[in-house]
Protein backbone atom coordinates (compact mmCIF):
# COMPACT_ATOMS: atom_id res chain seq x y z
CA UNK A 1 0.00 0.00 0.00
CA UNK A 2 1.01 3.49 -0.95
CA UNK A 3 -0.13 6.65 0.34
CA UNK A 4 0.62 10.40 -0.98
CA UNK A 5 -0.16 13.62 0.71
CA UNK A 6 -1.68 16.29 -1.11
CA UNK A 7 -1.42 19.89 -1.28
CA UNK A 8 -4.83 19.84 1.41
CA UNK A 9 -3.19 18.82 5.19
CA UNK A 10 -4.81 15.21 5.80
CA UNK A 11 -5.94 14.49 2.58
CA UNK A 12 -4.23 11.22 1.24
CA UNK A 13 -4.06 9.09 -2.12
CA UNK A 14 -3.76 5.83 -1.13
CA UNK A 15 -2.91 3.20 -3.54
CA UNK A 16 -3.28 -0.89 -2.59
CA UNK A 17 -1.40 -3.52 -3.75
CA UNK A 18 -3.21 -5.47 -6.60
CA UNK A 19 -2.06 -9.56 -6.57
CA UNK A 20 -3.09 -9.65 -10.66
CA UNK A 21 -2.78 -13.17 -12.36
CA UNK A 22 -4.75 -14.53 -15.40
CA UNK A 23 -8.19 -14.82 -13.59
CA UNK A 24 -8.14 -10.80 -12.79
CA UNK A 25 -6.98 -9.63 -9.54
CA UNK A 26 -7.50 -9.12 -5.36
CA UNK A 27 -6.94 -6.59 -3.38
CA UNK A 28 -7.14 -5.62 0.52
CA UNK A 29 -9.59 -2.60 0.20
CA UNK A 30 -8.72 -1.94 3.37
CA UNK A 31 -7.12 -3.43 6.26
CA UNK A 32 -7.32 -1.50 9.39
CA UNK A 33 -3.73 -2.36 10.65
CA UNK A 34 -2.01 -1.58 7.43
CA UNK A 35 -3.86 1.92 7.51
CA UNK A 36 -2.98 2.34 10.87
CA UNK A 37 0.33 1.51 10.04
CA UNK A 38 0.61 4.51 7.16
CA UNK A 39 -1.52 6.45 10.46
CA UNK A 40 -4.10 6.49 9.07
CA UNK A 41 -6.34 5.94 11.94
CA UNK A 42 -10.12 5.49 11.82
CA UNK A 43 -13.04 3.71 13.22
CA UNK A 44 -14.82 3.85 10.37
CA UNK A 45 -18.94 2.65 11.07
CA UNK A 46 -20.45 2.81 7.80
CA UNK A 47 -19.95 1.87 4.03
CA UNK A 48 -21.68 3.75 1.35
CA UNK A 49 -22.35 2.35 -2.26
CA UNK A 50 -23.70 5.14 -4.95
CA UNK A 51 -24.39 4.11 -8.72
CA UNK A 52 -23.78 7.22 -11.08
CA UNK A 53 -25.65 6.36 -14.53
CA UNK A 54 -24.75 9.19 -16.64
CA UNK A 55 -20.95 10.10 -17.56
CA UNK A 56 -20.86 13.92 -16.92
CA UNK A 57 -22.59 13.72 -13.10
CA UNK A 58 -21.53 15.49 -10.11
CA UNK A 59 -22.73 14.39 -6.75
CA UNK A 60 -21.40 17.40 -4.35
CA UNK A 61 -20.41 18.81 -2.91
CA UNK A 62 -21.14 18.18 0.42
CA UNK A 63 -20.07 17.58 4.15
CA UNK A 64 -21.77 16.97 7.47
CA UNK A 65 -21.75 20.02 10.11
CA UNK A 66 -20.05 19.05 13.34
CA UNK A 67 -20.60 17.40 15.73
CA UNK A 68 -21.32 14.69 12.95
CA UNK A 69 -18.30 15.90 10.55
CA UNK A 70 -17.95 12.77 8.64
CA UNK A 71 -14.20 11.57 7.41
CA UNK A 72 -14.76 9.45 4.23
CA UNK A 73 -12.27 6.95 2.24
CA UNK A 74 -13.57 6.84 -1.19
CA UNK A 75 -12.99 4.39 -4.28
CA UNK A 76 -14.35 3.43 -7.11
CA UNK A 77 -15.55 -0.46 -7.81
CA UNK A 78 -16.49 0.03 -11.41
CA UNK A 79 -15.54 2.95 -13.80
CA UNK A 80 -13.77 6.26 -13.07
CA UNK A 81 -14.77 9.82 -11.42
CA UNK A 82 -12.90 13.04 -10.93
CA UNK A 83 -12.85 13.26 -6.88
CA UNK A 84 -12.76 16.26 -4.89
CA UNK A 85 -11.42 17.50 -1.37
CA UNK A 86 -12.39 21.12 -1.17
CA UNK A 87 -10.57 22.95 2.43
CA UNK A 88 -14.00 24.14 4.77
CA UNK A 89 -11.81 24.69 8.13
CA UNK A 90 -11.87 28.47 8.58
CA UNK A 91 -8.85 29.39 9.95
CA UNK A 92 -6.62 26.61 7.87
CA UNK A 93 -3.88 27.85 5.83
CA UNK A 94 -5.80 26.65 2.81
CA UNK A 95 -9.47 27.41 3.24
CA UNK A 96 -11.67 27.21 0.81
CA UNK A 97 -8.32 25.46 -1.61
CA UNK A 98 -9.38 22.08 -3.65
CA UNK A 99 -8.05 18.90 -5.02
CA UNK A 100 -8.89 16.82 -7.53
CA UNK A 101 -7.67 13.20 -8.51
CA UNK A 102 -9.06 10.72 -10.82
CA UNK A 103 -9.97 7.20 -9.40
CA UNK A 104 -10.87 4.71 -11.35
CA UNK A 105 -10.97 0.60 -11.59
CA UNK A 106 -7.62 0.89 -13.24
CA UNK A 107 -5.56 2.98 -10.77
CA UNK A 108 -7.48 1.33 -7.97
CA UNK A 109 -6.97 4.61 -5.78
CA UNK A 110 -8.40 5.85 -2.57
CA UNK A 111 -9.16 9.68 -1.47
CA UNK A 112 -8.66 9.97 2.01
CA UNK A 113 -10.51 12.66 3.13
CA UNK A 114 -10.83 13.85 6.89
CA UNK A 115 -13.16 15.49 8.79
CA UNK A 116 -13.29 19.39 7.86
CA UNK A 117 -13.33 18.73 4.25
CA UNK A 118 -16.17 19.24 1.64
CA UNK A 119 -16.37 16.41 -1.17
CA UNK A 120 -17.25 15.84 -4.57
CA UNK A 121 -16.89 13.85 -7.58
CA UNK A 122 -17.88 13.83 -11.41
CA UNK A 123 -18.20 10.59 -13.22
CA UNK A 124 -16.29 10.33 -16.36
CA UNK A 125 -17.67 6.68 -17.31
CA UNK A 126 -21.11 6.02 -17.54
CA UNK A 127 -22.42 3.10 -14.72
CA UNK A 128 -19.66 4.76 -12.29
CA UNK A 129 -20.31 2.31 -9.03
CA UNK A 130 -18.57 4.41 -5.93
CA UNK A 131 -17.81 3.20 -2.52
CA UNK A 132 -16.84 5.32 0.44
CA UNK A 133 -16.22 4.80 4.09
CA UNK A 134 -17.42 7.06 6.38
CA UNK A 135 -16.44 7.20 10.41
CA UNK A 136 -19.84 9.10 11.67
CA UNK A 137 -23.01 8.00 10.84
CA UNK A 138 -25.20 10.45 8.34
CA UNK A 139 -27.15 12.69 10.16
CA UNK A 140 -29.51 14.15 7.70
CA UNK A 141 -30.26 17.89 9.71
CA UNK A 142 -26.26 17.87 9.68
CA UNK A 143 -26.28 17.15 5.83
CA UNK A 144 -24.97 19.94 4.03
CA UNK A 145 -23.29 21.34 1.41
CA UNK A 146 -21.72 24.35 -1.54
CA UNK A 147 -22.26 25.05 -4.83
CA UNK A 148 -20.17 23.14 -7.01
CA UNK A 149 -19.20 25.64 -9.66
CA UNK A 150 -18.64 28.32 -6.65
CA UNK A 151 -16.52 30.59 -8.76
CA UNK A 152 -14.45 31.51 -5.80
CA UNK A 153 -13.60 27.71 -5.85
CA UNK A 154 -12.86 27.74 -9.12
CA UNK A 155 -12.85 23.76 -9.46
CA UNK A 156 -11.97 22.45 -12.91
CA UNK A 157 -14.87 20.07 -13.13
CA UNK A 158 -14.29 17.62 -16.84
CA UNK A 159 -18.12 18.77 -17.04
CA UNK A 160 -19.71 22.40 -17.83
CA UNK A 161 -23.00 21.38 -18.21
CA UNK A 162 -23.32 18.30 -15.54
CA UNK A 163 -26.64 16.47 -14.59
CA UNK A 164 -26.67 17.18 -11.27
CA UNK A 165 -29.97 16.51 -7.84
CA UNK A 166 -32.19 19.50 -7.05
CA UNK A 167 -30.59 19.45 -4.20
CA UNK A 168 -27.21 20.39 -5.84
CA UNK A 169 -28.04 22.32 -8.28
CA UNK A 170 -29.47 24.87 -5.47
CA UNK A 171 -26.32 24.34 -2.55
CA UNK A 172 -25.25 27.74 -1.37
CA UNK A 173 -22.02 29.66 -2.29
CA UNK A 174 -19.13 28.91 0.24
CA UNK A 175 -19.37 32.46 1.33
CA UNK A 176 -23.15 32.60 1.72
CA UNK A 177 -23.47 29.04 3.36
CA UNK A 178 -21.95 30.51 6.52
CA UNK A 179 -19.18 27.85 6.53
CA UNK A 180 -18.42 27.20 10.11
CA UNK A 181 -16.69 23.92 10.24
CA UNK A 182 -17.42 24.00 14.23
CA UNK A 183 -21.28 24.72 13.97
CA UNK A 184 -23.60 22.35 15.36
CA UNK A 185 -26.92 21.52 14.51
CA UNK A 186 -29.40 20.49 17.10
CA UNK A 187 -30.79 16.72 16.05
CA UNK A 188 -34.52 17.25 14.91
CA UNK A 189 -36.48 15.23 17.49
CA UNK A 190 -37.57 12.19 15.81
CA UNK A 191 -41.16 11.27 17.17
C1 LIG B 1 -25.29 10.26 2.16
C2 LIG B 1 -26.47 9.43 2.56
C3 LIG B 1 -27.70 9.58 1.94
N1 LIG B 1 -28.75 8.81 2.34
C4 LIG B 1 -30.02 8.97 1.64
C5 LIG B 1 -30.56 10.40 1.63
C6 LIG B 1 -31.26 10.53 0.31
O1 LIG B 1 -32.61 10.14 0.44
C7 LIG B 1 -30.53 9.53 -0.59
C8 LIG B 1 -29.59 10.20 -1.58
O2 LIG B 1 -28.76 11.07 -0.84
P1 LIG B 1 -27.90 12.16 -1.59
O3 LIG B 1 -28.69 12.73 -2.73
O4 LIG B 1 -27.36 13.11 -0.54
O5 LIG B 1 -26.72 11.29 -2.18
P2 LIG B 1 -25.39 11.88 -2.87
O6 LIG B 1 -25.71 13.06 -3.71
O7 LIG B 1 -24.70 10.72 -3.47
O8 LIG B 1 -24.54 12.42 -1.63
C9 LIG B 1 -23.34 11.80 -1.23
O9 LIG B 1 -22.38 12.13 -2.20
C10 LIG B 1 -21.32 12.97 -1.81
C11 LIG B 1 -20.24 12.88 -2.88
C12 LIG B 1 -20.77 12.69 -0.48
O10 LIG B 1 -19.57 12.75 -0.21
C13 LIG B 1 -21.73 12.44 0.59
O11 LIG B 1 -21.31 11.33 1.37
C14 LIG B 1 -23.12 12.22 0.20
O12 LIG B 1 -23.74 13.46 0.45
O13 LIG B 1 -29.78 8.68 0.27
C15 LIG B 1 -28.66 7.89 3.36
O14 LIG B 1 -29.66 7.22 3.73
N2 LIG B 1 -27.46 7.74 4.00
C16 LIG B 1 -26.36 8.48 3.63
O15 LIG B 1 -25.27 8.28 4.24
Amino acid sequence: MKVKDTPLDGVKIITPRVFKDHRGFFMESYNYENMKAAGIDYQFVQDNHSLTVEKGTIRGLHYQLNPEAQTKLVRVITGAVYDVAVDIRKGSPTYGKWTGVMLSDENHRMLLIPKGFAHGFCTLTENTHIQYKVDVYYSKPHDSGVLWNDPELGIDWPATDPVLSEKDAGQPLMRDAEINFHQTVQRSVIT
